[in-house]
């Protein structure tokens, strides 16, 4: 059995999304994870059984992505970034698609929300392309004549422009991004697959390792953790891998 100290700072990069759906399942999989620092709820756990599991992640001192991807229309994003801000999440998901000023004014508004409620702005990061979409996806269905990379780039350049603080991409992507954005613009690549592990819907995957060297800050690792036979073990696998780059 691995000791956590061993583990310590590699444990704080990766994210584990609670994508299950409910709150019972959701401090099960806590539970069976101790070691576990940072923790997504996504669309499927806020769904359904809204924000009463995020007091249960500050009670455990966790630290929280609020991955709700807003995509909507400036009053409306604003709107629900106001109301995300105040539940003191550290990270709030919008799509770069979304447009500057809906961008601009989720940034504002989750500082208003946060403010209201006394707790520190969650950092605003934009989605750039799903990490579910390949160069074909984009080119015949989304019709954007624009090569992949390019594409994802410019996403986190008009986040960056309109003020929130990092991007999601794919591990792929993130050399570029790093190069240009800058050592100060967040980095959280999802995709994430040790060697050998199914890919599922992942389209533009790439290892641990692989993710960090490129520049990630955090990987966002769901299903070769919390599926995994021995989860716990399969966390500490991973610890072990980026602690050895
Ligand atoms: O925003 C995200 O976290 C996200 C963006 C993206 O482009 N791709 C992506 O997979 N995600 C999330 O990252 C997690 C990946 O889970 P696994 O594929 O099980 O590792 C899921 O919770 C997704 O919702």
């Amino acid at each position: 059995m691995a000791h956590s100290s061993l583990y310590t700072s590699a444990a704080q990069k990766i994210i584990v999304p609670l994508d299950v759906a409910s709150e019972e399942d959701a401090i099960a999989t806590l539970n069976k994870l101790p070691e576990v620092q940072f923790w997504k709820v996504g669309l499927e756990l806020f769904v359904s059984c809204g924000p009463s599991i995020l007091e249960r992640l500050k009670e455990q001192q966790k630290r929280i992505f609020l991955d709700l991807k807003f995509h909507d229309i400036s009053n409306t994003v604003a709107g629900a970034c106001r109301a995300a801000g105040r539940y003191g999440a550290d990270l709030l998901t919008v799509h770069a698609t979304a447009g500057r000023t809906a961008l601009k004014a989720a940034v504002t508004a989750a500082q208003e929300g946060a403010a209201d409620s006394k707790v520190e702005p969650p950092k605003v990061i934009a989605i750039t392309l799903l990490t579910s979409l390949s160069a074909r996806d984009l080119a015949f269905d989304l019709k954007i004549p624009v090569e992949l990379p390019e594409y994802a780039l410019q996403m986190a350049l008009l986040a960056q422009e309109s003020g929130l603080a990092g991007a999601v991409c794919s591990p792929q992507e993130a050399e570029q991004l790093r190069q240009v954005c800058g050592d100060d613009f967040l980095l959280v690549c999802p995709g994430v697959r040790p060697q050998g592990a199914a890919k599922g819907d992942q389209m533009r995957s790439q290892t641990p390792t692989q993710a960090i060297q490129a520049g990630a800050n955090y990987l966002v690792i769901g299903r070769p953790i919390t599926t995994a036979p021995d989860p716990a073990q399969a966390f500490q696998t991973i610890c072990q891998e980026l602690e050895g780059i």
